[in-house]
């Protein structure tokens, strides 16, 4: 299995690293890893990972600032990695942190690990241990902050 990170250096977390570190923690994987400007720049590069460096998922690490503006970017980025996703038949793990999530500098870096470091999990699972997912189906998994849990009548 071999797994693509793409991340940017826009982000204020070294989210690629954190990926990474937390890949190895749960398989012996082969990773890739590009980094680039910001995260409109995000789909192409996941569609290289997948197309040109063999990769069987990517995990794409962005971070959209405070302002409107860069929040209608963070939509349309979103909206690059989905026809990226249709274009190559293979799933990209879309881990946005927006820096107006968290009040302070030190709940952003903390909540940017914790997200990625879930979404990595995620990952593995996704290719390698699907039934794990399936297990954990309708328990109101949240990456980053407290899970919801499932709804009770
Ligand atoms: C407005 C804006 N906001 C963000 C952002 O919040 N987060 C981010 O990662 N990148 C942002 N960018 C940069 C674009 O994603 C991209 O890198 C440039 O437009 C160059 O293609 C832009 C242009």
């Amino acid at each position: 299995m071999k797994v693509g990170v793409a991340d940017t250096t826009f982000a204020r977390v070294n989210m690629g690293a954190i990926a990474i570190n937390e890949l190895k923690r749960h398989a012996s994987v082969a990773i890739e890893r590009t980094t680039v400007p910001g995260f409109k720049d995000l789909p192409v590069a996941c569609k290289k990972l997948i197309e040109e460096r063999g990769c069987d998922i990517v995990i794409a690490l962005g971070m959209p600032g405070g302002q409107e503006k860069d929040k209608l970017c963070a939509h349309e980025a979103s909206q690059g990695l989905m026809l990226a996703q249709l274009m190559t038949n293979h799933h990209i793990i879309e881990v946005f942190v927006h820096e107006d999530e968290a009040g302070d500098d030190q709940e952003l870096a903390w909540l940017a690990e914790r997200r990625t470091r879930e979404h990595a999990e995620n990952a593995v699972n996704l290719v390698l241990r699907p039934e794990v997912l399936t297990r954990m189906a309708g328990t109101g998994q949240r990456q980053g902050f407290k899970d919801a849990g499932p709804a009770r009548q």
